[in-house]
């Protein structure tokens, strides 16, 4: 679920970009990269690592110029090397560089067509350097010696015709400006934002609206499905809709799981629809579970707290922190192999005992996908002497693969896959277990935008709006990125042995 932003500015940036990074940072932190423009001259840094360890003082001073793109990555394509790690870069047409949030559904066809009607040569695995080549190559086709709105615009709507799947893109063209898009469905998020200086306007493009606060831009507008957005290096905003059918479906998840809680994304906020998520699910316990006997309500942090609290107040039931959390460890969910995802939990979770001691407890999590926290933290709540514990899930069980840019490629590893819930309570060992209902859970998000009337729900309900993604390709993608594939050392060593990159971006 990686980050973008973009910035042109009229005084440096690279300040800016990397304060918006870190309040992005829970969308991937796999690996990091920055890249400015400054005389003619892109300037990179971009290594495998959060944020705070992959930038230091001697990379932010050679990150100069007025203009600039960053990306934090989850990996969803490709491999972990740092060869993947974006922004990308390619020298042809003008330069331009490239940071891309989602995952391409045809990037295997568009591998062979790249070759044979651009000439162009992909070095990597990654789905982002595709789509880089395939947008360098429709701009070669059009523009002259430098670039246009029109121009731009003509581009992203062949590029839209050409692939498929889930693309919120940010590029930076040198000596132009930066232009920005998101897919047809608008699967993943992307918000625009200005800054007034003293020197003129500054304009900000970023995959969530916290990251516009963060550096004081502000908010103007979620960019629309299908959209282009261009800035030209003087400032001037120039956008266009370029897709021929544009039919706004986010991600559900990003409301479930991904963005943070302060973020607004197509005019809804995702705290608020998390509390109506709380209070829908709190509501079926109460009509489905009324003889039960629950003492307390624990959140499992971090993601899943605004919802607990309102799960607690709608059965009038006491709201506890049972389990405190890491401060120094990050996402589980989103770390790469499910070995390093089952250390993590006790690593960063941390039951309090006398909140679980005699007491029948009810655990809200947002949801249970591998079920790797459920069975843990369950475990801890029994070890730390609860009696019962009850199991609650925000979101409605996940059965099936994500092709849009969450790391869920096997239906195999979804512990809801192919059970039943008292099966999948058997396994977590819960004394009962809920799953929000996903006509719940949509309307918990809809309530705060009625204008919506889609959402990307395919893990839940095997439905891939894309329209392109059958058995075949779900089989593909589970040969090529399942769990088995990643156990295998010698690709991932052969792969780190072409991390070349053609404009430094070392120490
Ligand atoms: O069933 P699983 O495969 O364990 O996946 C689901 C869990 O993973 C996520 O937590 P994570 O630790 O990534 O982040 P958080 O701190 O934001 O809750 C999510 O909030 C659930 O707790
Ligand atoms: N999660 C994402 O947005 C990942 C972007 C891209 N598919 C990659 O793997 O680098
Ligand atoms: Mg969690």
């Amino acid at each position: 679920m990686c980050g973008i932003v973009g910035i042109v500015g009229k005084t440096p940036v690279a300040q800016s970009l990397y304060d918006g990074l870190t309040v992005i940072q829970h969308r991937g932190q796999d690996a990091a990269g920055i890249m400015t423009i400054d005389q003619n001259m892109f300037n990179l840094r971009k290594a495998n690592g959060l944020v705070r360890d992959v930038f230091h003082t001697r990379h932010m001073k050679r990150l100069s110029g007025n203009m600039g793109i960053g990306h934090v990555r989850y990996p969803t394509a490709g491999t972990s090397s740092s060869a993947e790690a974006q922004p990308f870069y390619v020298n042809s047409p003008f330069g331009i560089a490239f940071a891309h949030n989602g995952n391409l559904t045809n990037a295997h066809d568009l591998q062979e067509e790249v070759f044979r009607i651009a000439r162009r040569h992909i070095n990597t695995t990654s789905d982002s350097e595709l789509l880089l080549n395939i947008l360098a190559h429709e701009l070669q086709q059009v523009a002259g010696l430098s670039v246009t709105a029109e121009h731009i615009f003509e581009v992203v709507t062949k590029v839209h015709k050409k692939i498929r799947g889930a693309y919120a893109v940010v590029a930076a063209i040198i000596g132009q400006g930066i232009v920005a898009f998101r897919d047809p469905h608008g699967i993943r998020p992307l918000a625009l934002g200005k800054r007034m200086t003293e020197l003129g306007e500054e304009w900000m493009v970023a995959s969530e609206s916290v990251a516009l606060d963060a550096v004081g831009f502000q908010f103007i507008r979620d960019v629309s499905p299908g959209e282009a957005v261009y800035i030209t290096e003087n400032g001037e905003l120039h956008t266009r809709q370029c897709a021929e059918n544009p039919i706004t479906s986010p991600c559900i998840f990003e409301f479930v799981y991904f963005a943070r809680p302060d973020s607004f994304i197509d005019g809804i906020s995702v705290y608020a629809s998390r509390v109506n998520m709380g209070r829908r699910l709190g509501e079926k316990i109460a009509r489905e579970w009324s003889d039960l006997d629950i003492d307390v309500v624990i959140p499992i942090p971090e993601t899943s707290m605004d919802v607990a609290l309102q799960i607690a107040n709608t059965l009038e039931l006491p709201y506890r922190q049972g389990f405190v959390k890491n401060r120094y460890i990050g996402r589980t969910f989103i770390m790469p192999g499910q070995t390093m995802r089952k250390k993590s939990v006790r690593r960063k979770l941390n039951a309090i005992s006398s909140e679980f001691k005699g007491k029948n407890v009810l655990l809200v999590d947002d949801s249970i996908v591998r079920g790797t926290t459920s069975g843990q933290i369950i475990e801890m709540a029994r070890e730390s002497g609860a009696k019962k514990v009850y199991f609650a899930s925000a979101a409605p069980e996940i059965r099936f693969p994500n092709v849009y840019g969450i790391d869920m490629p096997s239906a195999n590893e979804l512990i809801a896959y192919g059970r039943e819930i008292d099966q999948i309570a058997d396994l977590i060992q819960a004394d009962g277990l809920i799953f929000q209902d996903i006509t719940d859970l949509v309307e918990a998000v809809r309530e705060e935008n009625d204008s919506i009337q889609r959402f990307e729900t395919s893990v839940f309900d095997g439905n891939y709006i894309t329209g392109d993604v059958d058995q075949d390709y779900l089989e593909r993608i589970d040969i090529s990125r399942g769990e088995k594939s990643r156990e295998a050392p010698i690709l991932q060593a052969e792969l780190s042995n072409l991390d070349m990159h053609n404009i430094d971006s070392n120490d």
